[in-house]
């Protein structure tokens, strides 16, 4: 099921840019002449906007892919309320089901050779009572880029997450350091610090490190992405 240049998107926390990323290496993988395609499978917070239910990180995400499909199919659920997705779930009555973004997943993959899925909230964040988003990463069986939203603290969470995608033994194939923080002291220190422990225990690259933008947008943080090692990666797994 697996197309060849597909990746899941996580982050160190919920806002730290895992959509302004995912839509930078969307627009990324695009100019290197691959189908794109996003899913933002899991959506807490809906607008009504021309007719229909949207959500902002879906709509961001479609904007950047160049493979167009039905919002139904992308994010097959798309909760109200921008809370905690369980709750979320539970306040408009329904369940949140693996099985039914796999599904998506494939017919998506039938329509894009590169498929970005861009995680909610952390690695690890419930989706009912047993399941959490690191289950769903390992049922779509893709490898992790993980998104450092650069602040005070992101050491440790950086760090944790790294473990956990390791510990469901799913490729940790590389991380972007974000600038969300303008004010965050010793940015270059932080980075570096991350930089060695995971290339050392993790083989896995920087793949970018996007400064706190004026006019944040795909092609913009795109420019400061280097999708070389995951383009290499996919090429030997082909
Ligand atoms: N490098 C940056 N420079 C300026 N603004 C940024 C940067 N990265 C992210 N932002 C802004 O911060 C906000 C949060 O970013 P984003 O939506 O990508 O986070 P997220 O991790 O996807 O959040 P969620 O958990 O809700 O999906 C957005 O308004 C985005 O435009
Ligand atoms: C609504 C928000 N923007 C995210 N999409 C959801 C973040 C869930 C975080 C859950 C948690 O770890 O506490
Ligand atoms: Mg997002």
């Amino acid at each position: 099921m697996d197309p060849s240049y597909s990746f899941f998107v996580t982050g160190t926390d919920t806002e730290i840019g895992k959509t302004l990323t995912s839509g930078a290496l969307l627009h990324a993988f695009g100019k290197r002449g691959l189908r794109t395609a996003a899913m933002k499978p899991i959506a807490a917070g809906a607008e009504y906007r021309n007719g229909a239910w949207c959500n902002e990180d879906a709509d961001f995400l479609a904007q950047a892919a160049n493979v167009a499909l039905p919002p139904a199919l992308t994010t097959p659920y798309l909760c109200q309320e921008a809370l905690a997705p369980h709750i979320a779930a539970r306040q408009d009555g329904i369940r949140l089901e693996i099985e039914q973004i796999i599904q998506c997943y494939a017919t998506v993959t039938q329509a894009a050779n590169c498929v970005v899925v861009e995680g909610v909230g952390g690695f690890q964040v419930p989706l009912d009572d047993h399941y959490d988003t690191a289950d769903l990463a390992r049922a779509l069986k893709l490898p992790v880029v993980l998104v450092v939203g650069l602040r005070l603290g992101c050491l440790n969470h950086a760090l944790l997450t790294a473990a956990a995608i390791c510990a469901n033994g799913l490729p940790f194939v590389g991380w972007v350091a974000n600038q969300i923080d303008p004010t965050m002291r010793y940015v270059d220190e932080n980075i570096a610090t991350l930089r060695v422990r995971f290339e050392q225990q993790y083989n896995a690259p920087l793949l970018g490190k996007i400064p706190h933008l004026e006019a944040p947008s795909a092609a913009t943080a795109a420019l400061y992405l280097n999708i070389d090692p995951l383009l290499a990666l996919c090429a030997k797994r082909l």
